[in-house]
Formats: C-alpha cells, structure tokens, sequence
C-alpha cells in the first residue's frame, strides 16, 4: 500500500467512529439548513480573482517533512494570512500524518473571513456535509482515492450544499478525468505522493490539457517568487503553499512576493 492508500483507510475507519457517535442522518439535516454561503462559492470567486490567487495552508505536521510546527499557533498564522494578502485557506484536518484537527477548522472559520478548504482525504459523503458544518466552502477530492462515479456525485453533493470542490490531480490520465467528470477548479499537485518528489513542471506540463473555463490551480513545493513568475507565465490561476509560508517570519511579505 503507497502513502495515499494508508491515508484513505485510515480515513475510512475513523469515519466508521464518528458515524457511530452523529450517524449520517443527523449530519445531513444539520448540513442543509446551514445558511447558505454568501457571497455564493467564495472559494472559487477568490481564486477566479485578477492575478495570481494563493491559498495559503495551516498545516502542523506532513508525511514528508514530520513536525513543520512544534508550537503551532493556527489562530495567529490564519489571522496572518488573512492579514496579510492571502485569498484563501486550506487547513489540514488529517490526524493521522497530518496531525491535523477538525476544530482548528472550526476555530478558524469565524476569525477570518477568507474561504477555507478543508484539507483532507475525502473518501465518504460525510465528510462533505461535515465540512459545511465546520465553517468550510470547499473540499479536496483526490482522483487518485475516488472511482469516476464517486467523483461526479460527491461534486453533485458539493454543488448541492454550494460547496467547491478542488479536484486534485497528478498527471494526464487523471487531469483528464476531472475535466470529463465537471471539475470546476483542478489542483495539480507538484508532488508526487508515492515518492514525495517535488517538480513544479507537473503543473507547468498538464496546464495545456485544461481549458480556461477551469481554475487551474499549482500545489505543493512552491517556495519563491521566481517560483510563481514561471507558474504565472504559463497561466496558472492561484497557488497552494503550505509549508514555506508555515516556516516563514515574514507571512505578509511572503504573499506579496507570491503575488509579484
Ligand atoms: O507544503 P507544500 O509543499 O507547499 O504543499 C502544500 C499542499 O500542496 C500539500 O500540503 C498538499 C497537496 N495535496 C495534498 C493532499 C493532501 C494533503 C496535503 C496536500
């Protein structure tokens, strides 16, 4: 089993749990009488914006890295970001190698008035509605985890509850899927989760494939402005950094750097 494999059971048995404690049912109906979002769909509003857009990432911990943030003060660094020119957040909410939490989203969510993603491996219906519920206006859904068919109904399900989704890719096959299947925001991640390899011509190469309908946006291992420049060149709408914000003193002028 590869990383992303462990992750998505891992995922799958800590839903068996809580389904147990707040069965699906209950979810669903606090879920959908939820206000609805307005402005409707901020999270692709904020990336659809002039210029390249960055979602900037609160996460503790990777599989990759191990401990990004000893002390982690997630208030501060949201207040940070939202402060400081980023336009949108994605908070990880993966316990397991993430060392992410559910209330940190919830925390978040009236502090800041950027969209956030939750930031984690969506594998059931659930999660979807539990999102909504912790203050989120999207979700991640990976190709690599969900069949074609769960993919057009968790979107379904994300339209519904108005919801985005960004749809995340690796590679031809599975850009091309989320195209097929009515992504309406596309993240390629730049690194490869079966070897943790970072290359930010992964983006660069599957831009073409995707047409400009689509938010198309850069994940993973961007850490200079120069970074950006090029990703920009070739018509890249936002970016997702995570761990160079994370480790940085100066989060403002670092997104500032991002935006050129
Ligand atoms: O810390 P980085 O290299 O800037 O990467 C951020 C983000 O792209 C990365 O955390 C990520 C991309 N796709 C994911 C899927 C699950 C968990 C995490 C991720």
């Amino acid at each position: 089993m590869n990383i992303l494999q462990q992750l998505a059971q891992s995922t799958k048995n800590r839903y068996k749990g809580k389904e147990v404690n707040r069965p699906l049912a209950l979810l669903k109906e606090q879920a959908e009488l939820c206000t609805p979002l307005s402005p409707a769909f901020p999270f692709a509003r904020a990336l659809r914006k002039e210029g390249l857009s960055v979602i900037c990432e609160i996460k503790k911990a990777s599989p990759s890295k191990g401990i990004i943030s000893s002390d982690f003060p997630y208030l501060e660094i949201a207040k940070e970001y939202a402060i400081g020119g980023g336009d949108a957040i994605s908070v990880l909410t993966e316990p397991s190698l993430f060392l992410g939490k559910d209330r940190y989203l919830s925390e978040i969510a009236p502090l800041v008035s950027l969209p956030l993603l939750r930031k984690d491996f969506t594998v059931c219906p659930y999660q979807i509605y539990e999102a909504k519920l912790l203050g989120a206006s999207s979700v991640l859904l990976i190709c690599a985890l969900l069949s074609d068919a769960d993919i057009e109904s968790y979107l379904q399900l994300c339209e519904d509850l108005g919801l985005d989704a960004l749809v995340e890719a690796h590679d031809k096959q599975e850009t091309e899927r989320a195209i097929a299947l009515g992504a309406k925001i596309i993240g390629v991640n730049n690194r490869d989760l079966k070897t943790f390899k970072v290359d930010l011509e992964t983006s660069i190469r599957l831009r073409n494939l995707v047409p400009p309908s689509i938010i198309f946006v850069s994940e993973s291992g961007i850490e200079t402005k120069q970074d950006t420049r090029i990703l920009r060149s070739h018509g890249i709408d936002a970016v997702l950094v995570g761990e160079c914000l994370m480790r940085s003193f100066d989060k403002a002028g670092m997104i500032k750097g991002f935006k050129g």
